[in-house]
């Protein structure tokens, strides 16, 4: 099967590399079309591929909170390594109930494959980011090294970095990072809500594979986290974020500060103005694992 055609809709020169924005037609998500963004350093060539972070982004938001407001292009510009940026969400899949809230269906999509046939021919952003995303941007001849990949995100796009990290069987991801994630998702009101709809076994099937506290429960193996909290997040105060049950079940599975850091940070919120203070320590963090 031939890859789908990417057609770019806009591009920006930022921090000496481009920032371009693409659109095509997505099998993962049932042949919608799916916009991402994707920056590129000015160092990349086909002697050269870069490495490349994902970024995942939260509630209510698509490919370009991050990409605008994030403040990773410049270190990661440095840095020489690409962002991607996909969207949250399948768009327009047409089904019922999909937009009546912000915190299910449209720009909530939380990053797994919907196993509830209601949802299981759109709502498939696992797959979308984990391979669909690397093979079309691969096919289109785009300088990405794939092998050098480590994936970030805020909110539910933390709790997708997270999740995806820690449960990828070939490991994909060579480090996660998060801010303000969902960390224990099947014990906040946010995932109790999506798992229930999005899967046919609801939160005991997410325990599997959508909770990065059960995951972390679990994992043997030695891990590259960062995350980070604001105490002053709304989100964090209302219990949707959990990062003390993430930390808990890491150190009691075994894994030390070297592996797991999980930063409280005194007096920031959710917002973009948290994320872009720290945004450069994720880059860096990350820039470890992918230029060693
Ligand atoms: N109901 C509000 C709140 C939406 C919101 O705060 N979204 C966060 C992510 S929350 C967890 O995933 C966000 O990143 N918003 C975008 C931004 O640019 O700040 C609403 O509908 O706005």
């Amino acid at each position: 099967m031939s890859a789908p055609f990417l057609e770019k809709i806009s591009s920006n020169k930022s921090f000496e590399g481009e920032l371009t924005k693409y659109k095509f037609k997505s099998a993962a998500l049932g042949g919608l079309s799916a916009n991402f963004n994707l920056f590129v350093p000015t160092n990349a060539s086909n002697s050269n591929k870069v490495p490349v972070l994902v970024y995942l982004a939260g509630l209510t938001c698509t490919e370009d909170n991050g990409a605008q407001k994030g403040s990773f292009l410049g270190p990661a510009s440095s840095q020489g390594i690409a962002i991607l940026f996909p969207d949250t969400s399948p768009r327009g899949a047409g089904i019922e109930g999909e937009d009546a809230d912000w915190d299910f269906g449209t720009g909530a999509g939380f990053y797994l494959n919907a196993t509830n046939p209601k949802f299981s021919a759109h709502y498939n952003m696992y797959t979308h980011v984990a391979l669909e995303l690397p093979q079309v941007i691969e096919a289109a001849g785009i300088p990405i090294d794939w092998k050098r990949q480590s994936i970030f995100g805020h909110s539910m796009g933390g709790h997708g970095a997270l999740t995806m990290y820690l449960s990828s069987p070939h490991k994909q991801y060579r480090s996660a990072s998060a801010f303000s994630p969902v960390a224990n998702s099947t014990k906040c009101p946010w995932g109790e809500k999506a798992f229930t709809g999005y899967l046919q076994g609801g939160v005991e099937e997410a325990k599997e594979k959508y909770d990065a506290t059960e995951l972390i429960s679990k994992s043997k193996e030695p891990v590259h986290i960062l995350v980070d909290f604001g105490t002053a997040d709304n989100f964090y105060k209302q219990g949707q974020l959990l990062p003390e049950n993430f930390l808990k079940a890491a150190r009691d599975a075994g894994h030390d500060e070297f592996q797991v850091r999980v930063r409280s940070q005194e007096g920031y919120d959710h917002s973009y103005y948290f994320i872009s203070t720290f945004a450069s320590d994720h880059v860096h963090f990350h820039a470890n694992f992918l230029k060693a």
